[in-house]
């Protein structure tokens, strides 16, 4: 999967991208990174990429010209035709389903604004869909270009050591994750379930759901709302909120 990023500030991805499974995806050559700044195609001796927004108001907004020209060049590096991804907090939020969708494009384009955003006749003609990290205002698309580039190189196969843990993950199923214990067994803060530590299998995945289900109906009922829970899934849901009420 080839990814570029369009930003004024190359090195911030390159950084945020070089460590643990994300920089191992690249070092296997399952992601390859480019990085392409507009200023490197403005003009003018202060390769100005900004100006004043019409209409009056704060703020600056980032030229159509220079980030024409710097996609237009992005494009021109390979001929694979690269999907391009505006992170905006206009954008449809980004979630597991999205990220899957993404990682299993040959080629994606990330375009970071700054300042106030990105003039909106640039976002008509190049962008094919604007995607959001959250509601809230960050100083530039960078780190939600970040986040994109960390969920879809994970999804790469051959990415994590161990392929099922992807499958394992939250909200791969639409649900929170279960809680994760390791050693030791006894510890001032508590013991591991003896559930994780009977071997059996089968009462293991049962209980794994069970904590699914219940962390999800209290953290994230949207999560499940509209959703027809299986005979099982309803009785696990129903046993673990009979155990928590006592
Ligand atoms: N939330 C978000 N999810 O994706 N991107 C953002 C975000 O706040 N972007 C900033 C807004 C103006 C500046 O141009 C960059």
């Amino acid at each position: 999967m080839r990814i570029d990023v369009v930003s004024l500030f190359p090195d911030f991805i390159e950084r945020c991208a070089g460590f643990g499974v994300t920089g191992r995806a690249r070092e296997r050559g399952l992601v390859s990174l480019h990085a392409w700044n507009p200023r490197d195609y403005a003009e003018g001796n202060y390769r100005k990429v900004d100006d004043r927004t019409f209409g009056g108001g704060p703020g600056m907004v980032m030229l159509v010209e220079p980030l024409r020209r710097c996609l237009a060049a992005m494009r021109r590096a390979d001929p694979q035709p690269a999907h391009v991804v505006h992170l905006s907090p206009q954008g449809r939020r980004l979630d597991q389903r999205k990220v899957r969708e993404l990682a299993a494009r040959p080629r994606l384009a990330l375009l970071c604004g700054r300042y106030e955003g990105v003039d909106e006749r640039l976002v008509q003609a190049e962008v094919d869909e604007e995607l959001s990290i959250g509601d809230y205002v960050l100083s530039g698309g960078e780190l939600a270009a970040a986040v994109v580039v960390d969920a879809v190189a994970r999804l790469q196969d051959g990415a994590l050591n161990d392929a099922a843990s992807a499958a394992q993950d939250s909200f791969e199923d639409g649900l929170l994750d279960c809680p994760h214990y390791s050693h030791p067994v006894e510890h001032p803060y508590g013991t591991v379930p003896e559930v994780l530590r009977s071997g059996n299998h089968a009462a293991i995945a049962r209980w794994r759901r069970q904590q699914a289900l219940g962390r999800t109906w209290e953290r994230r009922p949207d999560l499940l709302a509209g959703r027809d829970l299986s005979r099982q899934d309803a009785a696990l849901l129903e046993a673990y909120l009979r155990g928590r009420d006592g």
